[in-house]
Parts: structure tokens; C-alpha cells; sequence
């Protein structure tokens, strides 16, 4: 942790920060950011940067044309930018800075990148208590040969409607372009790489649950309506459909059916958080549950993400300042038990 020497006393010294502004009297961490320009928009909102100032935390960009180990010295690097280059970068400060807090290591983010190994540690969860049951849908992943797919689901037994979705995330629209099927004949249209995936009705609502360190946050957003199954032969087809899951569609204040709006057992998603975060190794992400509609207990997560839009969660500001405060107050205690 570096309690910034050169602050202390709210002195002014010369700046071996490069531009950075150490007239700060209480600078207590220094956090480098590798974000999209998109990412950087909806993140790092005034009421954060603002907040995180007074908290005595200040936001650096790290700047792409220059080596990660000229640039600093950082406390925390937070980041989330795709590609082999960048992750052998980081793995490669991260050996040559132990002391520096990279959230989260590039090779845990990958696993989230796949979306077969990305619901791989829910199944093995298999979470079941007297709060309820958390599995993932049935689902199958096809590599390729489209013509294969109706023989593939009907063997693995897949129930239809089913919804396709490009099984590698790498930030693109295109990784986000997802389709529901009525009728399995018509799912060899799409292009593998795909996991299907059985649509599970949960009355249009889901439910995002936003993680940072130990917190965590549930908002409602509106979701994809229930099929009837009687009406499926009517509409055979595959029919793609845009982002439901953004901002736009959330649920918070909408009259909804109390059966449907409860919000999932909190002893049941902290469990599920706890279990997720060591098994993942990672701090930052959302997990996507719905409740299978008509029952009161029966979850299914369909969807993780790795630093997700924050920027959307009521208070994120308190929760991720204090959170980038908590890190390096453990790293200190550590520090003095190991002296
Ligand atoms: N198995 C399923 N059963 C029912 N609805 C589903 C299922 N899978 C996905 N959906 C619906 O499709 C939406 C998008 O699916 P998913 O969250 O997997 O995609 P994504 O592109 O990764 O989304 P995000 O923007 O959250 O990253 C969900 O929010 C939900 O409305
Ligand atoms: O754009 P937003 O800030 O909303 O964040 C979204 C984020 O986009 P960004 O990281 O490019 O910004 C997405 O990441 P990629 O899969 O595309 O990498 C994904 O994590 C979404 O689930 C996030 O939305 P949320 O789940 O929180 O609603
Ligand atoms: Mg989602
Ligand atoms: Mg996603």
C-alpha cells in the first residue's frame, strides 16, 4: 500500500507521479484504469470520481502507448479489455508487482468469455437449501455443422422453445445477438459456435445481481415474456431478438405481480456469491436469475458478466469506493501480521 509519502502532512512535494495532482492532502490509493471509452462513460461518473476524491482515491487512465510498468506507480489496476496482447501484458505486471492489486486476473475473466464454462461452476454448486434451488438450464453446445442440430437437441432432449446464443463473449454487439427458437429444424439457420439453451418462463422478469468484493446488490429488469407451449407449432421459426437485459428495461418501479417481483432469498444469493466469487477468483460481476414462473423456489442462472455496467446499480459509488478502500485496508492488516 503506498500511503502516499509524498502527500503526507498535505505537503506538496515534486510530482514522481507524472501529471498527477498530490496537492491531494489525504491521497491514500492510487487505482489505474484499462476500460473501453464505453466502459469509461457509464463507470466513472462524476458522482464517482467525485466521491472516490473525497475518499482520498484518485482514478488514473492507463495510457495504451506507453510500457504498463512505466506508468504508476498503481495500488489497484482495474480493467476490461479484450484480447491475447493485453492479458500477457497484465500476467506479466502482475508477476513483476505482487504488491499491486490487479481486478480481476485476465485468465479468471476468460472463463466468463465462454458460454459453457461460464455457468460450468453454478451446476457444480448445485446449490439446494430450505431457500431454494439454484441450477442452470439444460443446455448443449454446438462447434459447428448446423445441419447436425435438430438430431444433436432431440438427442440431448432439449425442451423446445430454445434460445441460441453465441457461445464466445468477447464484447462485441455480435456476442450479444441471441435467438429464441420455436422449432428445432429451424435452429440450423443459425452459426455455430452456439449454446442452446432451453427458455425457462419466469414472468418476464430477472433479476441482476451485482457483486463487488463482498457486497451485493439485486435490481428487477424486465426480461423476455413467457411462451405458451401450446403455440409453438404455430409459430415455427427462429426469431432473434435485441439486448433486453439494458438499463432501459429495468423493473424497479413497475406494478408488478408480487409473485413474481419477490426478490430471490438473500441467505440463497449470498451463498451463491460466496461460492462464485472463490470459484471464479473474482471480485467484479453480475449474475443473471430468473424464477421459473408458478414456483417459488426453483432458480436458474443464465447468464454471468464480468465487470457489468455499474453504472446502473443504485449507490455503486459508495459500494465500489468503499470496496477499493477495503482492498488495500486488508493488504495493510496483512502487511503488519506478517512484521
Ligand atoms: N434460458 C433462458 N430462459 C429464459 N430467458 C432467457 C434465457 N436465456 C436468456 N434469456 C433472456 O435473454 C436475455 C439475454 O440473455 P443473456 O443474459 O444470456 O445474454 P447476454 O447477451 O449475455 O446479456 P447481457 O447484456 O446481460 O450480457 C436474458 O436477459 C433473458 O431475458
Ligand atoms: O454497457 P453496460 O455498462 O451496460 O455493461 C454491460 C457490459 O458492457 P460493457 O462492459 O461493454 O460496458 C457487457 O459487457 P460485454 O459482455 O459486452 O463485454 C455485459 O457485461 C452486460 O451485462 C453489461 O450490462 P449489465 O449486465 O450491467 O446490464
Ligand atoms: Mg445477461
Ligand atoms: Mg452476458
Amino acid at each position: 500500500m503506498r500511503l502516499n509519502e509524498d502527500c503526507r502532512n498535505g505537503e506538496e512535494k515534486e510530482n514522481d507521479r507524472g501529471s498527477l495532482p498530490l496537492s491531494l492532502p489525504q491521497l491514500k490509493l492510487v487505482v489505474g484504469y484499462a476500460l473501453t471509452s464505453k466502459k469509461v462513460k457509464s463507470f466513472l461518473q462524476p458522482k464517482l470520481e467525485g466521491l472516490a476524491r473525497r475518499k482520498g482515491i484518485l482514478f488514473v487512465a492507463i495510457d495504451h502507448q506507453k510500457p504498463l510498468a512505466e506508468q504508476g506507480p498503481f495500488d489497484i489496476v482495474l480493467h476490461k479489455l479484450t484480447g491475447e496482447a493485453w492479458g500477457r501484458i497484465l500476467e506479466d505486471y502482475r508477476e513483476k508487482h505482487p504488491e499491486v492489486t490487479v481486478l480481476d486476473p485476465p485468465d479468471a475473466i476468460q472463463h466468463l468469455y465462454n458460454r459453457q464454462s461460464m455457468l460450468k461452476d453454478v451446476a457444480d454448486i448445485n446449490l439446494c437449501d430450505s431457500y431454494g434451488k439454484i441450477g442452470v438450464p439444460k443446455q448443449l453446445v454446438i462447434t459447428k455443422d448446423s445441419s447436425a442440430i435438430p438430431d444433436a437437441v432431440s438427442k440431448a432432449e432439449l425442451t423446445l422453445p430454445i434460445v441460441a446464443k453465441p457461445l464466445v463473449v468477447d464484447g462485441t454487439a455480435k456476442s450479444h445477438e441471441l435467438s429464441l427458437a420455436y422449432d428445432a429444424f429451424s435452429l440450423s439457420k443459425l452459426d455455430p459456435p452456439i449454446v442452446l439453451q432451453e427458455f425457462v418462463n419466469h414472468g418476464g422478469l430477472l433479476f441482476k445481481v451485482y457483486i463487488v468484493g463482498e457486497a451485493i446488490k439485486v435490481v428487477r429488469r424486465f426480461s423476455l415474456p413467457d411462451v405458451d407451449k401450446r403455440e409453438l407449432r404455430k409459430n415455427a421459426g427462429v426469431y432473434r431478438f435485441p439486448r433486453v437485459s439494458c438499463a432501459a428495461a429495468s423493473a424497479e418501479d413497475a406494478n408488478l405481480d408480487p409473485g413474481i417481483a419477490e426478490l430471490p432469498p438473500r441467505p440463497l444469493l449470498e451463498r451463491l456469491a460466496k461460492e462464485l466469487r472463490r470459484r471464479l477468483g473474482l471480485r467484479l460481476f453480475n449474475i443473471d436469475i430468473i424464477r421459473e414462473h408458478g414456483t417459488r423456489d426453483r432458480y436458474y442462472v443464465i447468464d454471468i458478466n464480468y465487470f457489468p455496467g455499474y453504472g446502473k446499480m443504485p449507490g455503486y459509488e459508495h459500494i465500489f469506493t468503499d470496496f477499493l478502500l477495503s482492498l488495500v485496508q486488508s493488504k495493510y492488516k496483512r502487511r503488519l501480521s506478517n512484521t
